[in-house]
This record gives structure tokens, sequence and C-alpha cells, in this order.
């Protein structure tokens, strides 16, 4: 099932800021992430989401629920990290997410179980009895993330989940919010504007920029240069490049590498393959050219729209 799908989605606040602007889009199950700068939209189109801001005009399903109708249904279903501190200092992270769990609509029992079961996947187990006041801010955001888990969404909400966190933490984060995503079969949509991150653990990504849909891609399909075929040989990369143009081939070396311009069909492959043979060459690494997903938003790059619909 299709998870957040728009149709011409548009939010204008009374002030007139236009927040979201015409946005159309289609988001599959994984890991996905929202990107933009400051002010871009995403606190609004996630607002919205949870069906807590009604949209100008435009359609918007959640899993295939419109949240200004079933805002109710919607949030059963979906668990949202919210990225400011917002937690009861005064409280044990056993209460706060056990009380969630009621409110989730589980029985007294049944919730103490569910809020310590999530606890301990989100590692905060042992210290479940400990008041959040004196948690560290890694311990915090696990009880932000158990919080929106509870209930066993089928969609998680998470809003910069590594904000204040030292790189451990981020990493210790990372780790655990790619598990939910792969292991729990979760859907993810999370916000952040650290592209190292989103590489890291998603597997799509949405980019909007002043409300607009700048792109919305795999990340796979982002990352990989499909123009480029990157062979790594330890010696003779010039051999290689001069066996390849007697193919016809017009290669250029990169150190140990030799970067080749891929033609539209497979053939490329094997004239590598047959140059690497004939040159008598060690081949170590055979691969599209991998580009960072930092390389396309810095470099002013023509963002790219596929068409209206945009299917993630
Ligand atoms: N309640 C509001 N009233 C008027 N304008 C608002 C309101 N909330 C947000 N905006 C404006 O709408 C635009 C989008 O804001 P939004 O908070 O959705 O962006 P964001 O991408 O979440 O930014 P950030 O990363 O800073 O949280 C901004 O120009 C913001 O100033």
């Amino acid at each position: 099932m299709t998870l957040i799908e728009t149709t011409a989605l548009t939010k204008r606040y009374p002030a007139g800021v236009v927040a979201l602007s015409d946005l159309t889009l289609a988001v599959q199950p994984g890991i996905v992430a929202l990107v933009g700068a400051n002010g871009a939209g995403k606190s609004t189109f996630i607002k919205i989401i949870l069906g807590l801001l009604p949209a100008t005009s435009g359609t918007v399903r959640v899993l295939g629920l419109d949240p200004a109708a079933e805002p109710d249904r919607v949030r059963s279903r979906v668990g949202y990290m919210p990225e400011h501190d917002c937690l009861p200092p005064e409280q044990s992270a056993a209460e706060l997410v056990t009380h969630l769990a009621r409110i989730s609509g589980l029985p007294r029992t049944a919730a103490r179980e569910r809020a310590s079961e999530t606890l301990r996947h989100v590692g905060l187990y042992e210290e479940r009895y400990r008041q959040i006041g004196g948690y560290s801010t890694g311990m915090k955001q696990r009880v932000k993330l158990a919080q929106a888990m509870v209930h066993d969404p089928d969609l998680l909400l998470l809003d910069e989940p590594t904000n204040g966190l030292d790189p451990a933490g981020r990493d210790a984060m990372l780790d655990l919010i790619h598990r939910i995503g792969t292991e729990f079969g979760i859907s993810i949509v999370v916000c952040s504007h650290l592209l190292g991150e989103i590489e890291r653990i998603c597997t799509s990504l949405i980019a909007i920029d002043g409300g607009k849909l700048l792109r919305a891609d795999t990340v796979a399909a982002m990352t990989t240069d499909r123009d480029v075929l990157l062979v790594e040989v330890d010696e003779g990369a010039d051999t290689l490049v001069a066996a390849l143009a007697e193919r016809g081939v017009a290669a250029r070396r990169d150190g140990h590498t030799v970067l080749v311009p891929a033609g539209a069909d497979e053939s490329t492959y094997d004239v590598i393959l047959d140059a690497v043979v004939a040159a008598g060459l060690p081949l170590h690494r055979l691969d599209r050219q991998r580009r960072r997903l930092s390389e396309l938003f810095t470099n002013n790059q023509a963002p790219e729209i596929k068409g209206s619909v945009l299917h993630v």
C-alpha cells in the first residue's frame, strides 16, 4: 500500500505564507527521507499528515486514510517523534510510555508490558525506572522514539532524530532506526538535513524547497551515475585505457580506477571484461560510479522532476 499520497497539496497560512505549493507525490513503504532547508515546509507537511493542520487545497491520503476527516484513525496507525525536547522531567520512561500506551487503548497490564518491550527495543530497558530529567540527550531521543512506537504503528514520522547527539550517539540512533525499518517492518519517514545520514539508512528521498517538490526518487537511483562505469585495477590503469581505446571505447584514468562512459545497453561491460583479460590485469571492481547525495544538492544542479506524479 502507498504510505502517503498527495495531489496538488497546498498550504497557505493566514498571514499569506505559502508553506506547501502544489505538492504531488506518492511515497512507497521503506525508510524515506524528507529533506529541505529551514522553512522548506517539512513541519507543515508532517502536521497535515497527522491531521493537526488542514490543507488549503489538494488531497492527502496516509495509509489510504484522509487525515483531515479521520485524524484518530490516522494517529492510531502513525507514530510521531517530535524534534524538540517535550518530555516530562519528573516521570520515568516506563511511566510515560505506559501512559501513552494506555491512551492508545491498551489495558493497564498490557500497556505496562508493551512499554517495557518497546523500551527494550530502543535500548532503555535497564534505565526505564529512572526520571527522564536525569537522562542524557541520547536517552531522551530514545524515549521520544519509544513513545512513538508503543502503539505498534505502521508508519513512524521522525523529526530530526539525531538532533543534539554526539557522533557515537548518532551512529547508535541511525542503527536503531535502520533496524526498526528493516526488522520490524515499520515504514519510516525521517526529516533530516544531514545527507550523509540519509544515504546510510534511507531507501528513498523526497526533497522539498520553498514548499515545492525538488526531487523524489530512490537513494540508489540518485547516487548511481548511470553514465559512468568505474573499473578498479591495482596496476596497469594506463594499459587498460589503451586496451579500451583499441576497442573503440574512450576511457580515462583516475588513480587506480578507469572511468568508462557507459552505453545505453550492457555491451560496455563485455568490452571492459574483454580488455581486462587481454591486458592480463587483476580486476578488483567493476561498477556504476556512485555519487554522494551531497553532490546532488550542493552543486546547484537543476532539480530533476520526473513528470507531475512522483513515485518514490
Ligand atoms: N503558523 C504559521 N503561520 C505562518 N507561517 C508559518 C507558520 N508555520 C510555518 N510558517 C511558515 O511556513 C514556511 C514553512 O515552515 P515549516 O515550519 O513547515 O518549514 P520546515 O521545513 O519544517 O522548517 P524547519 O526545518 O525550520 O523546521 C516557513 O516560511 C514558515 O515561516
